[in-house]
């Protein structure tokens, strides 16, 4: 599949240098080989629109019918015929009769007359303008008029917005509020979306323990798995939690394969670094699956494996908290959305002016949990780090307004440099 180029959005860190053997590759280079082994699934679902908020579009959809669909009224005021303003004003004019909106709206301006009509209202024949209604002076069954109106004033044209025949959305777009609102004025009341990609996702580490339960010494509560569960609370994805999983062989592999008869994407956090605790690259081999990366040069989140285990793409995050958000938000995120078919979702990315000084050494880029500050004269934006050892420091992540890029090659940011910034959706 080539990926779309929303998705492959390059965060040029250092995809322009060649990949060594067994040297981390750039970000780009990862987030590119993800989105190639993410084949979009392919089955999909007829839902009634009501029930398909959030799912992705599996159909372009064309307008049967022209939106808006008749001329009708901007205004509540009256229709008039501009051949009946003769001469200078101002001018009296009976009012013949109304219209609202959802009449039928068959009857012609009578010649010599006005009708009232509301907004939404079907032009009747022969009206070349509507007439707000606070221009005019009711008077006795007659309305006073003071200027002449433009033709075609506060008529809302048919098929200005969309002709019939054109395209009303392409395949791929998120069936987001907006999207809603256009499918349901055009009629669509059913569409076709791409079914769920199933996530299982698990957690290992022999020290993690469910948050609520009580720790014994060298302990730890599990983070990363309700970061999961949050970031795959999706409508287009349907997560299968698994849990924590102890450091053991056995055990990581059985969870991985239970995990991949039964998903599209299989997630996991933890163990994939180079101490001897550390099992997943060996797993994922020993059950048959290849690795087809395994270290970014990205800070944090260094060791990544991306791979591929039977029919389910492989996603091994780094177990350290913040690790895990940074890979999954910019890189996992990404080859999920191209699964599912999504033909937008990289990540929105601001410019921002660096509030601090820092001496750094180059070769990762870096994707930091960061502030934003005051505004300068320009509507720009400062931004503010706390540090750089950032891969355990979830409560710095928790208060963060997004993560701040820093190229790879960068070996120096002085106060003032612009700077990318990835804002967080959520509050
Ligand atoms: N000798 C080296 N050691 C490490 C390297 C390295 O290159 N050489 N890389 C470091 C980096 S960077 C990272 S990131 C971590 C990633 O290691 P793993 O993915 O193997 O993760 P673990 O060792 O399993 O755990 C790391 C850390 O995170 C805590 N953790 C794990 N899972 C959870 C969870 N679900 N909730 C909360 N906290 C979790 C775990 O207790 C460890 O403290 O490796 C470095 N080491
Ligand atoms: O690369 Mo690790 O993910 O810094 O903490």
């Amino acid at each position: 599949m080539t990926p779309s180029p929303a998705l492959s959005d390059p965060f040029h860190c250092g995809c322009e240098t060649e990949p060594v053997p067994g040297a981390p590759v750039s970000v780009d280079v990862a987030l590119r080989q993800g989105l190639e082994l993410a084949e979009p699934v392919a089955e999909l679902e007829r839902l009634p629109l009501g029930k398909a908020h959030g799912r992705v579009l599996g159909e372009t959809v064309r307008a049967e019918t022209p939106l808006p669909l008749f001329d009708n009224s901007a205004m509540d005021g009256y229709a008039i015929r501009l051949a009946d303003l003769a001469g200078e004003g101002p001018w009296r004019l009976p009012v013949a009769g109304r219209v609202a909106a959802g009449d039928a709206g068959n009857g012609p301006v009578p010649a010599g007359s006005v009708l009232r009509i509301f907004t939404g209202a079907p032009i009747p024949p022969g009206c070349e303008a509507v007439v707000m209604q606070e221009m005019t002076q009711p008077e006795g069954g007659t309305i006073r008029l003071d200027r002449r109106p433009e033709p075609g004033e506060n008529i809302r044209r048919s098929g200005e917005d969309l002709a019939a025949g054109a395209e009303v959305m392409p395949a791929g777009r998120r069936i987001g509020p907006r999207a809603a609102a256009l499918l349901a004025s055009t009629g669509c009341g059913e569409v076709i979306v791409r079914r769920r990609i199933r996530v299982a996702f698990f957690s290992t580490g022999s020290e993690l323990r469910a948050p609520g339960t009580p720790l014994a010494p060298g302990q730890i509560w599990n983070a990363n798995r309700y970061h999961l569960q949050g970031a795959l609370d999706l409508p287009w994805a349907e997560a299968m939690d698994m849990g924590a999983v102890a450091d053991r062989p056995d055990r990581l592999r059985e969870a991985l394969e239970e995990a991949s008869r039964n998903a599209d994407l299989v997630v996991s956090t933890g163990g994939v670094s180079v101490g001897e605790e550390d099992h997943m690259p060996a797993v994922l081999r020993a059950a048959g699956g290849t690795v087809h990366v395994m270290k970014v040069a990205m800070k944090p989140g260094k060791p990544l494996l991306i791979g591929r285990i039977g029919k389910a793409l492989y996603l091994g995050l780094p177990g350290n908290p913040v690790s895990a958000f940074v890979t999954w938000h910019v890189i996992g995120a990404r080859i999920a959305e191209a699964l599912a078919g999504l033909a937008e979702g990289a990540p929105r990315r601001i410019i921002v002016r660096a509030g601090f000084d820092r001496v750094r050494q180059p070769g990762r880029c870096e994707f930091l949990p960061a502030r934003l500050g005051s505004y300068d004269g320009h509507g720009t934006r400062t931004v503010e780090i706390a540090t750089s050892e950032v891969s355990h420091r979830v409560a710095l992540l928790a208060q963060a307004d997004g993560l701040l890029l820093v190229p790879s090659e960068t070996d120096r940011i002085q106060r003032g440099d612009m700077l990318e910034f990835l804002p967080f959706h959520e509050g």
